[in-house]
Formats: structure tokens, sequence, C-alpha cells
């Protein structure tokens, strides 16, 4: 199987008959978070295979200095430069380098490590994304959000560099292991499966008082707060279909979601005569992640095998968009295309950040994302961005049409 480049699939450098020679130098954007250290636990368990050259992190300095000792990476990069002096400080004498800032997350991206781990939470991740891409390493993607707010240029910028996307999200990393069972012509359909979240079986009264506390819950997956919440609202499948639409080029009808509260099954490929070809796996992020590190070889993963005998029965039903309007908005974006998914992104962004600081209900993050969706269409806002500065242009002004309609009560916060 081929990795993807823009569209579907295609050819790349990494070949299945080629073996791993040498060492893979690797960076990771994003190290402190989940994604980053499933990722670093994965590396540090097979040292002779990489070679690390920058982690990146925002704000945890002392976490991120941890980190680049651990494995001897060769740069290590805040976002947030008023953290410098103690990521500086915990380095010394390790013959680390350091920087900090916007500048040097991106020049973090553009060292010479033929693989990037993309695991910045959010849309501020897609320049140092976009940076990697564009010199044309292998990125394994986790960061949903460069798709989302930028998907069609993301992936025209892929193909132009010649750069391979993997995708890292549990979903999309299912679906690519399962395409590689057909012809993308044959493909009739593909099915996310979404655990259907804490709220799952709440009445849609409940569902609208929900706490932080509560939607932090996640039934199966443990994972950073913002897709934690999303996860919830089932955003986090809407922004998934979006994910999907572009790295597979897939249109919006060919695209479904299934709800599977067990998370064993993770993505399925429906073919034209009828086969299903499904992947599954322990709701564990080290599989998919331990999937792109070594792809097209794999790894000896550390997680506990599956026991399906043990789990006796894995079950399946139709999301309820009226309890979870979220994804029914997410997919109404991916039908508008244009900057509707930028939108949307932004928004939610914002909606959850209100809603984990108590200043917004558990129904006003879909009740906020729907108002800002029209207030930017009326304001002309959802053309397709062209540039990566014309679609942040588009995300910092949904932003503060979000802000303003929390302000002005035009949505109602409790
Ligand atoms: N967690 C999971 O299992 C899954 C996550 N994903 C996606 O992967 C991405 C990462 O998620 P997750 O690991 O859960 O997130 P976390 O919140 O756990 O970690 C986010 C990482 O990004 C860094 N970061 C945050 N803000 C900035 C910023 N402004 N500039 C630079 N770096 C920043 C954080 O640094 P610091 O520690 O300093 O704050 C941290 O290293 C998201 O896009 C998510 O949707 C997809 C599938 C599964
Ligand atoms: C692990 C992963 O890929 C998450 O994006 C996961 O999908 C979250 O679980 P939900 O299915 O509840 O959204
Ligand atoms: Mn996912």
């Amino acid at each position: 199987m081929s990795a993807i480049s823009a569209g579907g699939l295609a050819a790349t450098r990494l070949s299945a008959s080629q073996p791993q020679a040498k060492a893979r130098s690797v960076s990771i954007l994003g190290a402190t978070g989940s994604i980053g250290s499933s990722t670093v636990d994965l590396i540090k368990r097979s040292p002779d295979r990489f070679r690390v050259e920058a982690v990146t992190a925002n704000s945890n300095a002392a976490a991120l200095a941890m980190v680049a000792r651990e494995l001897g990476a060769r740069v290590a990069v805040l976002a947030d430069e008023s953290g410098y002096a103690e990521l500086k400080a915990a380095l010394a004498g390790s013959g680390i380098e350091t920087a900090a800032g916007e500048a040097g997350l991106i020049e973090a991206a553009q060292r010479p490590a033929d693989w990037v781990m993309a695991a910045i939470a959010g849309a501020v991740g897609l320049k140092p994304t976009l940076a990697a891409i564009e010199r044309g390493a292998t990125v394994a993607l986790a960061n949903k959000e460069c798709l989302v707010c930028a998907g069609s240029l993301f992936m025209r910028r892929a193909k132009a560099s010649g750069a391979a996307v993997l995708p890292v999200d549990s979903e999309h990393n299912a679906v690519f292991q399962a395409l590689g069972a057909g012809r993308r012509e044959d493909v009739s359909r593909v099915i996310l499966t979404a655990s259907g979240g804490p709220f799952r079986t709440w009445t849609l009264d409940a569902i609208k008082a929900a706490t932080p506390e509560q939607a932090l819950k996640h039934p199966n997956w443990s994972m950073g707060p913002k897709v934690t919440i999303d996860s919830a609202t089932l955003m986090n499948k809407g922004l998934e279909l979006i994910e999907a639409h572009h790295l597979f080029g897939l249109a919006p009808d060919e695209i479904e979601v299934l709800v599977h509260p067990q998370s064993v099954v993770h993505g399925l490929v429906e073919f034209r005569d009828g086969s299903v070809v499904a992947q599954l796996g322990p709701a564990d992020m080290r599989v998919p992640i331990a999937h792109c590190l070594a792809y097209p070889e794999r790894l000896d993963g550390p997680v506990p095998r599956l026991d399906l005998a043990a789990l006796r029965e894995l079950t399946f039903e139709n999301p309820d968009l009226t309890r979870f309007p979220a994804l029914g908005l997410a997919r109404q974006a991916m039908i508008a295309g244009g900057a509707a998914p930028t939108v949307l992104n932004a928004a939610d962004e914002v909606a959850v950040a209100e809603f984990m600081a108590g200043r917004l209900s558990f129904a006003g993050i879909a009740a906020l994302v729907e108002a800002t969706l029209e207030a930017a269409g009326k304001r002309g806002l959802l053309a397709e961005p062209l540039s990566v500065e014309a679609a942040l242009a588009v995300d910092h002004t949904a932003r503060g049409l979000a802000r303003e309609l929390l302000l002005n009560n035009a949505v109602k916060a409790f």
C-alpha cells in the first residue's frame, strides 16, 4: 500500500520492498501532549530504529526538556516565548539546541527529519505542519484541524512537494489500512466509527446541562482535553468526516458515521462487490502511531492484544443528530465546502474553551458554532481560502465573530 498524496493513494518514496537500512530521523511537533507522549513512548522502546531531530511544545518547558533529554533530540522548541528561559536552563550543558516563538516552531518543522509527527492541538498547528509538508517530509498527521481549516490547500501542497501524509487519527488510520485491500475506484463507502462519547445514552435535557468534568470522562480513550470534549458533542466525528473527505478524496455521500460504543472497530471500507474490510485494535493510540512510525514496516506493539472472546459483543447504532447536532453541522459544512469548515473549526475551538472555562453550557457549543456559521455567511466570509494567510484570516475573523455573539447574548450561554 502506498502513502497518501493529494486526493488519494499514490506511489511515494516509501516502498514495502525496501527494508529500513538506517535509523529513521524523526521530529515531534506537540511532543508533550497525549499523542506526543505516545509517540515518545514508542520511540524509547526502539532506540535503534529512530534518531530524534526536533521536539516542540507550547509552554510546558519542564516536560519538553525532559522529553528532549530522554530522546537525545538535537533541538527543543517552545512556542510560548515566556517559557524560554526555563527551557534553556533545564537543557543547559546537554548539547541540545533551544529556541522559542512561532519562527522557532516553523524552523523545527523545517529541520531535516525524514518523518514528522504533527500533533499540535488546534488550527495553530497548520503553519508548522505545512512547513514539514513543503519540504517533502513524511508527515504523520494527528492534527485533523489542518485538514478542516485548509484541507484543499493542504493536500495540494502535499502533492506539489511529494510529501507523504500518513493518517494517525485512529479512524483514518483504520481506513488507510483497509483501503489497501482494493483499488480506489472500487470503493463504494467509507465508515468512520464513533464511540458516542460519555453522553451516548443520556436524554437531550441531561446532555444540555452536562459539565466539563462529565464531558472529560471519555468512555474508552485517554486524550487531550479539546478532542475529548469534541468526542462528547460528536463534533470530533464531524471534524473527522471533513478530514476523511480531504485525505482520501471522498465525496461527502461516500463517508458515513456509525456509533460503536466499544471502540474496537475503528474504520471500515466497503467495496463495490459488497465486501467490507475493517481494521480492529485496542483503544490505544500507540497502535496507529506505531503503524505510521514504522510504515511500511511494522513495530512490535507494546499494547495488550485484543481479546474478542472476552469482549463478547461489538455493537453498532446510527448517530442521533437531535441530541448531537454538532455532527450535522459539520456534515453541512463539508457539503458547503469553501471556508465553512474553517469557520466551523474556529468557532468550535472558541466554544470548547468557553465551555471549559464555565462560561458556556454544553448545548451552547453547537449553538455557538451554528450561529457563527450563519453570521460568517451573512458577512460573505465563506469563499474558499486560496492561501494559508487567507485561511488563517478566516479562522481569526470567525473566532472574533463567535466571541462577539456570546458577548452580545446573541447566543445564550446558559
Ligand atoms: N489524543 C488523541 O488520542 C488523539 C488526538 N488527535 C489529534 O491530535 C492533536 C493533538 O491532540 P492531543 O495530543 O490530544 O492534544 P494535547 O492537548 O494533549 O497536546 C497538544 C500538544 O500541542 C502543544 N500545543 C498546544 N498549543 C500549542 C501552540 N499554541 N503552539 C504550539 N504547540 C502547542 C502542547 O504543548 P504544551 O504541553 O506545552 O501545552 C502539546 O504538546 C489534535 O489535533 C487532536 O485532535 C487525533 C486522534 C486521537
Ligand atoms: C482516538 C481517536 O482517534 C479519537 O479521535 C477518537 O475518535 C475519539 O473517540 P470518539 O469516537 O468518541 O470521537
Ligand atoms: Mn479519531
